[in-house]
């Protein structure tokens, strides 16, 4: 079973990932953007202000391509559960929203992203979506723009939503604005429910 986390920066899936490190000690922890040098490529061009938005959309496509073949495929045909921080949906979300602002011929970027995924890439069986408002994601994600990063981050909320709508059962909402430990507790129910299934 392929179990993702999913939101905004700041959100809180990597605290909810290293807590079920824990509980689930066998699973196959893995995340994305990866640590491969296909990851390290997507670093380069998220610290570079003029990356070319389609080319970045390409690079962090590449590092899901190389995760799938090497890490998350192998993990799920040999039985394991599978929780990875961050997958497909990120690329829906933030590259849609990156696209949506940038002076592209693309006329549906969340689409267009979605479509180039279709082909290839194997879905979630279930998403927990740890729910945050921009403002709150953006402080706890230490930006140093908070307005303009918060701005982003709300287009990328919106497309979120949107992903949740086109697929509500796999989409597992918590409110992430809530005390940590009760997070956690949340998360930790929900992935019990997913794995006893
Ligand atoms: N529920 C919470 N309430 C308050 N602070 C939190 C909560 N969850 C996480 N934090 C804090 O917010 C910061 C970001 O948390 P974390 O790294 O888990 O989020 P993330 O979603 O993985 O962020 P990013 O996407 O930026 O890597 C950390 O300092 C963490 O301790
Ligand atoms: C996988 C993926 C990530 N991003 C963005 C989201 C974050 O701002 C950074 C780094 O991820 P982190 O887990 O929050 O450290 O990358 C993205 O835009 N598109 C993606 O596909």
């Amino acid at each position: 079973m392929l179990i993702t986390l999913e939101g905004l920066d700041g959100s809180g899936k990597t605290t909810v990932w290293e807590a079920l490190h824990d509980v689930y000690p066998d699973a196959t922890f893995t995340r994305e953007p990866t640590d491969s040098w296909y990851g390290e490529a997507v670093g380069r061009s998220m610290g570079d202000p003029d990356a070319d938005p389609l080319a970045e959309l390409f690079l962090y496509t590449a590092d899901h391509a190389n995760h799938l073949s090497e890490t998350v495929r192998p993990a799920l045909a040999g039985g394991d559960l599978v929780v990875s921080d961050r997958y497909s949906d990120s690329r829906f979300a933030y590259q849609g929203a990156t696209l949506a602002r940038a002076d592209t011929e693309i006329q549906r970027p969340l689409e267009y992203v979605r479509g180039i995924h279709a082909a290839f890439s194997r879905p979630p069986d279930a998403t927990i979506y740890l729910d945050v408002d921009p403002e709150t994601g953006a402080e706890r994600a230490g930006r140093s723009d908070k307005f303009e990063r918060g701005g982003y981050l709300a287009a990328v909320r919106d497309n979120y939503e949107r992903l949740i709508d086109a697929d509500p059962g796999r989409f597992h909402r918590v409110d992430a604005a809530r005390a940590p430990e009760d997070v956690v507790a949340r998360v930790e129910d929900i992935v019990a429910g997913l794995v006893d299934r």
